[in-house]
């Protein structure tokens, strides 16, 4: 009751103008009543105030309920997913901080539970995964320890996928590689030519932050990532003097920013959206229309991806938060603990299901 009228009240206030979302949307993008997230157009968003963290809602927006009414939970709606994913070839996509694992002070211990791993490879054994991280590829295998996923680290910008025939690609960044089961792959790095800078920029970030306490440079090889969650509130701006400071020294980069975290990055236009669409055709569903792309991500990165479902016109972007938050996608999970129980339950129904097109 309350929360009805606390929508009306949005809708008179024009926040969430589900009517003015186009009806043709493509299927898994209208959760419930055919209204589209993808539209970011109507929602009321004030920057963070410190520039520090992900962007989140304003005004009485910032009420959960009425935020989840918007985003509806992937659980509660999960029969309503799957009446429109059956048939379609589902595909996996998983960030890995704060979706598979939650979040923890030190990055460097972001394990991921035995549970968490099992859902993911059962996962994997009927749908073909990937995991898409800031994190260095290696660093996200390590962390996920399973063979069947394929892994794209630095936002994308490292990918490990199986040998194919690119249409969209040259070939141009692509170093032929065994994966650990002994079967050819492909390396597809874009970067590459930034290396040797990135390696600069690490080392002046660690001696320009050296003196201040809580900060930790993370190399993720191609970005490089400047922690400050342990650090005082006070030294923020600060933290973030010295990285624009050390930026400015690197026209060929720009900063981008996440959950107490800011990531140098070279300029390219890749994305962990670019990286999606890369994997789709090295998986060789380039050309199916009935091809169904499944993300599940926390941060401002994973937009990059929602806005790619979104464009494809099919597809479930949906977002870990517990806050309201600005985004692109259709769906959400509170938080790690709901992603598991959604993995297993998507592992379980396609199990179960006779009528869901097996991906061949
Ligand atoms: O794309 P992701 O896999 O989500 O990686 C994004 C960043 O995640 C990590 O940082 C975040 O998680 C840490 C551990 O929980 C936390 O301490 C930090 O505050 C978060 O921002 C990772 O360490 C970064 O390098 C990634 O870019």
């Amino acid at each position: 009751m309350m929360r009805n009228n606390l929508l009306k009240v949005f809708h008179a206030m024009g926040i969430f103008k589900y009517s003015a979302i186009p009806q043709n949307a493509g299927p898994g993008l209208n959760p419930r009543t055919d209204r589209s997230s993808c539209d970011r157009s109507s929602a009321i968003v004030r920057p963070d105030p410190c520039n520090h963290g992900t962007t989140e809602l304003n005004t009485p927006c910032a009420d959960y309920e009425a935020w989840v009414a918007a985003h509806p939970s992937a659980l509660s709606s999960f029969d309503h997913m799957m009446s429109v994913a059956k048939e379609k070839r589902i595909v996996v996509f998983l960030d890995y901080d704060g979706t598979l694992s939650p979040i923890v002070d030190d990055p460097e211990s972001a394990f991921m539970s035995d549970k968490m791993r099992l859902a993911v490879g059962k996962v994997s054994k009927y749908f073909p995964t990937a995991i898409i991280s800031g994190r260095s590829r290696d660093k996200v295998h390590q962390f996920v320890q399973l063979n069947d996923v394929f892994y794209a680290g630095s936002h994308g910008m490292d990918i490990m996928a199986p040998p194919r025939q690119q249409k969209s690609c040259d070939g141009k960044y692509q170093t032929r590689a065994v994966d650990e089961k002994g079967n050819e792959a492909i390396i597809f790095q874009p970067a590459q030519e930034f290396l040797p800078e990135i390696l600069e920029i690490f080392n002046e970030l660690e001696e320009e932050t050296r003196s201040i306490g809580g900060v930790t440079i993370e190399d993720n090889r191609f970005c490089v990532s400047v922690h400050f969650r342990r650090a005082q509130e006070e030294d923020y701006s600060i933290i973030e003097q010295k990285v624009l400071s050390v930026l400015s020294k690197h026209s060929r980069f720009h900063l981008t920013r996440g959950r107490k975290v800011m990531e140098i990055r070279p300029s390219i236009k890749w994305n962990k959206g670019h990286a999606l669409e890369y994997l789709l055709e090295t998986l060789g569903f380039a050309d199916l229309s009935d091809v169904f792309p499944l993300y599940i991500g926390d941060d401002r990165s994973d937009e990059d991806a929602f806005k790619v479902i979104c464009k494809r016109g099919q597809g479930f972007p949906i977002i870990v938060s517990s806050k309201p938050k600005d985004t692109r996608a259709s769906y959400s999970l509170r938080d790690p603990s709901e992603v598991l129980s959604f993995l297993l339950r998507l592992a379980r129904w396609r199990r179960n299901s006779s009528t869901s097109k097996p991906v061949t």
